[in-house]
């Protein structure tokens, strides 16, 4: 007996990552790509909007419609910080497991929706990072920071992207902040001359953003000690960097029954 292919519905499909989990999920063949979510292109193929011919799969405008119609059992999302906590309520809700590389959920949010999964007994995934090398750099990250607690975070990303500071950013901030004593770090009369000079305060440290375009996605964390410094740098070149992770995601999200943050919980 064959297993029955996933199927999955992509909000967001045709922006930068949803095309190429668009091709993924066409790639795979236990994969089945069922409706894409888009306010504007409700009916038109999602194919042919990005440039991969007819797949006889249609945008739908409403994400409720398309869940109901379509029935899948994960929905992907990639979309906005303003959309994708009501993404992951009606996903919940109607038992599709999301998963999720939207970022711009607080950590508060993030617990809301582990309650709300808990609840209907639903699995899912919230990953700000789906590349193996990030996940990696927050794991080196947060290694170093017991024994080098100076430490700054800079992250550098393509300039139409919406948050800052990064999802990344973040996550590898309370990864060091859960092994590292708190403290203001720096002169304590430290003066910015020009407002946001030293970057987003977060538990005594600091996270700088830099936005340009020719940028994908890259995080340098630097670590300061008396006569030494380490930085752990990771860059993204290209977003293929991440389908590994969302394919591994989408398999592994049909066994959970809890909703997972990060991907490091789905690795070995
Ligand atoms: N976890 C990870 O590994 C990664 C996460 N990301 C994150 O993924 C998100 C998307 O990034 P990126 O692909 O670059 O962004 P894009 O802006 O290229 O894509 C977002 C897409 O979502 C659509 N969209 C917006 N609101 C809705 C809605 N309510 N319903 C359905 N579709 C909607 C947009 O359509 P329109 O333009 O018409 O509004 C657009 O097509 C960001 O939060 C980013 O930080 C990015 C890379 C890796
Ligand atoms: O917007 C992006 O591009 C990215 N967003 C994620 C984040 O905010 O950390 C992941 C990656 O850095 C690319």
């Amino acid at each position: 007996m064959t297993d029955k292919p996933i199927r999955v519905a992509v909000a967001g499909a045709k922006g930068r990552m949803g095309r190429e989990v668009v091709k993924l999920l066409v790639q795979e063949s236990d994969f089945a790509f069922v409706v894409g979510i888009d306010a504007r292109l409700d009916g038109v193929d999602v194919g042919t909007t990005i440039g991969l011919g007819e797949l006889g799969v249609p945008f739908v405008r409403d994400l409720e419609r398309a869940l109901d119609v379509y029935k899948p059992d994960v929905l992907v999302d990639f979309t906005t910080p303003a959309a994708v906590r009501r993404h992951v309520e009606v996903a919940l809700d109607r038992g599709v497991r999301p998963v999720v590389g939207t970022t711009g959920l607080s950590e508060a949010e993030v617990e809301e929706l582990a309650r709300r999964a808990q609840m209907r007994g639903v699995g899912g995934v919230i990953a700000p990072n789906f590349a193996i090398g990030a996940v990696l750099m927050m794991k080196f990250a947060q290694m170093a920071a017991k024994y080098l607690p100076h430490v700054e975070i800079i992250e550098l990303h393509h300039d139409q992207k919406l948050d800052a500071p990064s999802g990344t950013a973040l996550k590898t901030a309370e990864g060091i902040q859960r092994v590292r004593a708190e403290f203001r770090q720096g002169h304590p009369d430290e003066t910015e001359l020009l407002e946001g000079a030293r970057g987003a305060y977060v538990g005594g440290f600091r996270i700088h953003s830099v936005r340009l375009p020719g940028l994908v996605a890259h995080q340098e964390v630097l670590f300061g000690g008396e006569g030494q410094l380490l930085t752990i740098r990771h860059d993204a070149l290209s977003r293929s960097c991440f389908m590994p992770g969302v394919a591994l995601a989408i398999r592994r999200v049909m066994t959970l029954d809890r909703l997972v943050y990060g991907l490091e919980h789905l690795l070995d």
